[in-house]
């Protein structure tokens, strides 16, 4: 069977439906065999029609009295179908399905599987308002299982026929490739992959669904494994690094230079990267500190070696905003020991742009400090020897290689993150990397006080703004983007700036940062902000990230329930970077508890990677790696928080196989088919 087939030559399925079923990855017959439920129904747990709640989702059975058809008047056909069971009656409802008329008649026996509410019909009845899934009972495929997987489909690709050309496929499965061995599968009692995948769509028992669970578990979570070690291997044994002396004069020097003295955690950091450095094989470290940590000296201290070597050293940072702080900084350190510093962002005039492109390629910028704008085509560098991405979650891992290869010999690299990522997770998202962490904050840092409001104290909330912006301070207020589209958060922000400028704040300078606003003028008022000219900061979440302002010690967060607690945290950190005390006030009006429960994380915890790790149990994974944009596909099966176990078993298997050079090309075949050559691209066995 060729696993890599159009889906489109499968019986059924034709060119409509193969465009559809491409919309959600599934491209091929791999694709479709490893699209797996999102959840079962037990068709065992039945509602009584007359035992129906409002808003929650149920199974009901029953047979059609009627099916009617309507239309709203909005245009919009309305299906609506009188169940029948014995201890009541209820409508279900579908919307835009006419050709439900044509297949449901009355006298059928039907399931239903929908969320509750009441009619529309002004007779306030409960019915099935949301139809989940549903199928005629008479259908002999769908009577064989009591658990009947659930995908989530395109509207053109129903459920049942989904599962028929599951089943056509299944059918003549042979030879499917295995990224474990029989060894490990034996080794683990792991059912084979041809058993697990029928299981996995096809169960007939709740033993099924877990056997099947675990075998694909372990073998994703093990192809990940092979693929970031072997990753890190190639780079590791087959590249010839660059290889830097030990710390000499100017690194010295500026080492001297540095406004403080480096906490124990940055000095036990700064030797992990100067051995890395000295070594010849090329450095592959992330450096994760929770914000304000002091990893932006780390990052100076290992550029200023790597020009002391003869070497260009480049800092990627994912916003022009950021770029721009950092060179400014930068500059300031580094030009008195005669550095040359310089700066590549989107924004620079075309003339800039050429000269700066001109001072990389013949080597006159010994540091260049960037954004995306590093990895066009265009720029080529004199002597690339070390490269620091800065945010990397923001960048994917595809983007680091890219940089990467602008460099005639391996460079060394450094990946530098504020997002604590909690234990388990490192392994899986970077587990390429070597890992220093920096948990010590430096001396003499007040603890953000951090404190969760509802709309009722807002007024008092921006008195005490407006009184720390009378002592001197400066504030941020943070706005949430409303829909995903940046637009739309520009929307909000900007009523809430013509609010606060024309109101309580009127006397003091209020400047809107957002998306929509050109890099020009973004870096415009950041300037401003930075030099104390404005000292009202209203934004979306475009300060996110590194932006440094010791003297703001107050930061209001509007719509909070909106983001997540990574995020939160991260923003958080822009207050409380001096010497001044501070406070972060999130302000919600969420009703609900679990989100009520979630804030007020905010105001107990202030370490990051506790704060990380209560964030990911309470949101999942999913949504935690969502946010982070990690660079990794997206995991099919497992969740890297609750499979911990089996993580770690697949880990120590990957790590035995990963010596084997015979066995690796089958397993790396397995993940280039499973992740479409997309992550790994791994070619060179
Ligand atoms: N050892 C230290 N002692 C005192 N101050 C320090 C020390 N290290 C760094 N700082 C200062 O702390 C502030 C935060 O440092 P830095 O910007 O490097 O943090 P960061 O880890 O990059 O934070 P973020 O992830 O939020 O960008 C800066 O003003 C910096 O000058």
């Amino acid at each position: 069977m060729n696993f890599r087939e159009n889906i489109q030559y499968i019986k059924g399925v034709g060119p409509k439906k193969a465009q559809a079923l491409k919309k959600i990855g599934i491209g091929n017959i791999y694709n479709l065999l490893t699209y797996y439920p999102k959840r079962y129904s037990d068709q065992s747990e039945i509602t009584a029609i007359n035992a129906i709640e409002p808003d929650a989702t149920v199974n009901i059975k029953g047979s059609i009295l009627n099916v009617q058809e309507k239309t709203s008047h909005r245009g919009m056909k309305i299906i609506t179908v009188i169940l029948h069971d014995g201890t009541g009656t209820t409508q279900v409802i579908w919307f835009n399905q006419p050709f439900l008329k044509r297949s449901l008649k009355p006298g059928m026996s039907l399931f239903v599987r929908g969320k509750t509410g009441y009619a529309y019909n002004g007779y306030g009845q409960l019915c099935i308002k949301q139809v989940i899934s549903y199928f005629l009972l008479d259908d002999t495929n769908n009577n064989q299982c009591q658990f009947l997987p659930l995908y989530t489909l395109p509207d053109m690709i129903k459920p049942k026929f989904y599962r028929s050309v599951l089943e056509n496929v299944l059918s003549t499965l042979d030879n499917i490739p295995c990224a474990l061995d029989r060894s490990i599968i034996a080794a683990y009692h792991l059912l084979s992959k041809t058993d697990a995948l029928r299981k996995i769509h096809f169960p007939q028992t709740k033993n099924d669904i877990k056997e099947s669970r675990e075998m694909l578990i372990f073998e994703e979570l093990f192809m990940i494994q092979c693929g970031l070690i072997y990753m890190r291997k190639i780079n590791s044994q087959n590249k010839q690094g660059i290889r830097c002396l030990p710390n000499s004069n100017l690194v010295k020097k500026i080492y001297k230079a540095l406004p403080f003295k480096l906490t124990d955690d940055q000095e036990k950091v700064w030797n992990e990267i100067c051995l890395d450095m000295q070594s010849t094989r090329p450095m592959q470290r992330l450096l994760q500190g929770d914000v304000g940590s002091g990893k932006t000296v780390i990052a100076v201290m290992a550029l200023v070696k790597a020009v002391e070597n003869g070497w260009q050293g480049a800092l990627m940072a994912p916003t022009e905003v950021l770029a721009k702080q950092h060179f400014d900084n930068f500059n300031k350190l580094l030009n008195p020991f005669g550095i040359k510093v310089g700066l590549l962002i989107g924004s620079l005039s075309a003339k800039e742009h050429n000269e700066a492109l001109q001072y990389i390629k013949n080597g006159e910028w010994q540091i260049i400090i960037g954004t995306h704008a590093l990895i066009q085509d265009k720029v080529q560098f004199a002597k690339l020897g070390l490269v620091i991405t800065d945010e990397q979650h923001r960048f994917g891992v595809a983007q680091r290689a890219r940089l990467e290869t602008k460099a005639e010999q391996t460079p060394d690299v450094l990946v530098m993150t504020a997002t604590p990522i909690p234990r388990t997770m490192t392994l899986t998202v970077y587990g390429d990397l070597d890992v220093s962490v920096i948990h010590q904050l430096p001396p003499g840092r007040k603890n953000i006080r951090t404190f969760l409001r509802t709309k009722n104290a807002r007024e008092k909330v921006y008195q005490f703004v407006l009184a720390q912006i009378k002592a001197g301070r400066q504030a941020y207020v943070v706005c949430p983007l409303i829909e995903l589209s940046e637009n739309v958060g520009a929307a909000s922000a900007e009523a809430i700036f013509e609010e606060l400028r024309t109101g309580i704040f009127k006397d003091v300078n209020c400047a809107l940062l957002h998306g929509k606003l050109s890099a020009k003028e973004k870096g415009k008022i950041m300037q401003d902000f930075f030099t104390n000219k404005v000292n009202l900061l209203i934004s979306t979440t475009v300060i996110e990230v590194g932006v440094n302002v010791p003297n703001a010690s107050i930061m209001v967060v509007e719509g909070a329930e909106r983001f997540g607690l990574a995020q939160l945290h991260q923003l958080r950190g822009r207050v409380g970077r001096g010497s001044y005390k501070s406070y972060c006030i999130l302000l919600s009006d969420s009703k609900s508890s679990k989100t009520k429960e979630r804030l007020s994380l905010m105001e107990k915890i202030s370490d990051g990677f506790v704060l990380a790790e209560a964030d990911l149990r309470l949101r999942g994974p999913g949504q935690f790696f969502g946010a982070m944009q990690h660079g990794l596909p997206d995991l099919k099966i497992a969740d890297v928080l609750n499979d911990t176990d089996i993580l770690l078993a697949a880990r120590k298997e990957a790590e035995k196989w990963c010596v084997k050079k015979k066995s690796m090309r089958e397993i790396i075949e397995t993940i280039n088919l499973q992740y479409e050559d997309n992550f790994f691209k791994i070619t060179d066995v």
